[in-house]
């Protein structure tokens, strides 16, 4: 796929997000990693109107090549750390959305899942044995909450490909453009359950 083509798919699955209600109000942010290079949204723009010729390209070190008065996300910081603990993330989805603002209030640190089937969606073959996905703190400081994900990330990996910034929305990473689309669908499945269930969770049975 070419760079052009890249930009246009990146652009499309904006507008998808955005009709999905997951991206209001300019929320939420798209990259794809090429060539050493990063494809992501601009900020501060509606994401339902974006077209391939918004999206702009960072080089290495995350300095948008093509100028204009367009800046890159606001997020950014939190994508390039992602694409740094993943080497093989070619892609990362940031969405708004209420659920997964309320099941980030239902831990301290982490959101423990319950047994989903869907859990294998995201690449971990055991629903049974699933793991919590990791809740960051928000900040107005973009820099820090990257760096708090680098930190934690970087002892202990995450077995999804999922983060909660608490009060504030879900990161997918996923290999392709289309492996973060089905992580953050599955990601956000789970949230609509977790959140159908009581809370706290009665002791079980005993
Ligand atoms: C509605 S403000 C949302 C932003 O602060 C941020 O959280 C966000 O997700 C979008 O930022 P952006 O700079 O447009 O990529
Ligand atoms: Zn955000």
């Amino acid at each position: 796929m070419t760079m052009t083509e890249q930009k246009i798919a990146l652009a499309s699955l904006s507008r998808h997000l955005y009709r999905k209600g997951w991206m209001e109000g300019t929320g939420g942010n798209l990259s794809l990693r090429s060539a050493g290079r990063i494809l992501i949204t601009p900020s501060g723009a509606n994401k339902g109107r974006i077209r391939g010729e918004d999206i702009l390209e960072l080089d290495g070190e995350g300095a948008p090549l093509d100028g204009g008065n367009r800046k890159p996300s606001a997020e950014t910081a939190i994508h390039r750390v992602l694409y740094t603990l993943f080497p093989q993330a070619g892609a990362v989805i940031h969405v708004h959305t209420p659920e997964a603002i309320l099941a980030s209030l239902r831990g301290k640190t982490a959101l423990p899942l319950p047994p989903l089937e869907v859990i294998k969606g995201m690449g971990f073959p055991l629903p049974e044995e699933a793991p919590p996905i990791p809740i960051f703190d928000n900040d107005p400081s973009v820099d820090r909450i990257a760096r708090d994900i680098e930190n934690r990330l970087r002892n202990t990996p995450a077995p999804l490909p999922v983060l909660l910034i608490r009060h504030h929305g879900t990161t997918v990473w996923g290999n392709t453009l289309d492996d973060a689309l089905r992580h953050i669908e599955l990601a956000e499945f789970c949230f609509r359950v977790i959140l159908s269930l009581p809370y706290p969770s009665p002791a079980p049975d005993t």
